[in-house]
């Protein structure tokens, strides 16, 4: 408890040091007092609960070095400094550089206790709010289920919380395996919960009467609708009109195509779309994350040993390096593919072109050939897909689930 009432007090002039460090203890206060730079920035660490109180000008580093130093440290550590008389200018350049506040010497009791309490206080929401981020990003589905240590990562776990806490449908966007089911499943975990039932469902081939049918089933649940682009036009309806008349179950749409082009070119109802993009989550590609690629990989291969009751193999840097060169055109679910077969022994990593399934090598094919295609026709789609004899949409469709852009093949 004390800790949080902690007041870290610099000042060269013992007088003031004592003068204030008093004033504080009157307040219930704990002061620390340090009489220069040297002394102070032992106590400065990410944890520290308190605030710091200090003066501008000291002999040797002065009060500006020390505040350069704290922010350094935790940009969300409050600083006050204490100026001299008529100091402004250089008041403003201490706020600019992070300072909480500034108080002008001699100051007034009342004074430093208001701004230090004030600072206090925020400085409690900062550690509280770290601390629960900590306790959520620990254990909760997003955390559990949704691996991964890039930026990108991150943010997708915060928007998986993000929308799970309203009791809106959700539009997870995402090219093929990049985790679009596993998102679903982690909105539907920390929304509904795992009493709730979880209905996953391929868009293509539903009537209206089976979304009906998965309506009732998924009571207040989710439903997860698997490429919600090939839902047919009576299906789209049926969907849409269960929506405007149910709020429950959450409808989670997953698609790797591009719906608002759909919309525009008049293949995907304009309302449908809307209301499913009110709340949307994109699940960025494998390559714009490389730096999950060895910790998923590494789950994986545990994953798998596990199950097979297999020794874990060493992941050598080696190993690793291989991975992270590769593109991953079929996201996670290739790495996991890869992870299995390293796991069992299969392949030591070595030609991952090798290790990847039919599917896979066709996808890497087709994907090198549309590139080809675009370099020969200077990102001209129209022409490229004519080059390729593929209708233009479906040339379109390619390119988005392999991740090209044709403008990047201009010029
Ligand atoms: N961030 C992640 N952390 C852990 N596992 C992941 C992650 N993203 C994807 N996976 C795993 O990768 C595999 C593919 O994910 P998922 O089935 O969700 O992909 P998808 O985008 O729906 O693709 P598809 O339509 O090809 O199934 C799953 O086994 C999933 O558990």
């Amino acid at each position: 408890m004390e800790s949080t009432r902690q007041v870290l007090l610099v000042d060269d002039d013992a007088h003031v040091r004592e003068a204030l460090g008093q004033t504080l203890e009157l307040a219930d206060l704990v002061p620390v007092l340090a009489g220069s730079y040297i002394a102070a920035k032992d106590h400065v660490s990410k944890a520290f609960a308190g605030v710091i109180v200090s003066d501008v000008r000291m002999p040797g580093k002065d009060g500006f070095q020390l505040l350069e130093y704290v922010m350094g440290i935790d940009r969300e550590l409050p600083v006050i400094l204490l100026t001299g008389e008529g100091d402004i200018p250089m008041a403003v350049r201490g706020i600019a550089a992070g300072a909480f506040d500034f108080l002008e010497k001699p100051c007034a009791p009342q004074d430093l206790l208001a701004t230090v309490e004030k600072a206090l206080k925020t400085r409690a929401l900062v550690l509280e709010n770290r601390r629960l981020t900590r306790a959520v990003e620990a254990g909760d589905a997003a955390a559990r289920l949704l691996r991964g240590v890039s930026a990108a990562a991150q943010a997708m776990r915060f928007e998986a919380r993000a929308v799970a806490r309203t009791a809106a449908d959700v539009l997870v966007t995402g090219e093929a395996g990049a985790g679009t089911a596993k998102m679903a499943e982690v909105v539907h975990l920390l929304g509904a919960g795992s009493n709730a039932p979880f209905l996953k469902l391929p868009a293509m081939g539903q009537s209206a009467e089976s979304l009906a049918q998965a309506f009732e089933r998924a009571e207040d649940g989710s439903v997860f609708l698997d490429e919600v682009a090939h839902l047919s036009p009576n299906a789209q309806f049926a969907l849409l009109e269960l929506l405007e008349t149910h709020a429950r179950p959450r409808v989670i749409a997953g698609t790797y195509a591009d719906l608002a082009r759909e919309v525009s070119e008049g293949r995907y109802s304009a309302d449908l779309y809307y209301r499913l993009q009110a709340a949307k989550v994109n699940i960025p590609a494998l390559r714009d994350r490389r730096e999950d690629i060895p910790v998923l990989f590494a789950h994986y291969v545990d994953i798998a040993c596990e199950q097979s009751d297999l020794p874990v193999p060493q992941i050598t840097p080696d190993v690793i390096a291989r991975l992270m060169a590769q593109d991953w055109p079929g996201n996670a679910r290739s790495l996991m593919n890869a992870a299995m077969r390293f796991a069992m022994g299969l392949s030591e990593g070595e030609d991952a072109r090798a290790e990847l399934g039919l599917s896979e090598q066709l996808a890497q094919v087709e994907r090198s050939l549309l590139i080809a295609a675009l370099q020969r026709h200077g990102g001209n789609a129209t022409e490229a897909a004519k080059g390729l004899k593929l209708p233009r949409k479906t040339f379109y469709d390619k390119l988005l689930r392999h991740g090209l852009r044709a403008d990047l093949y201009r010029g």
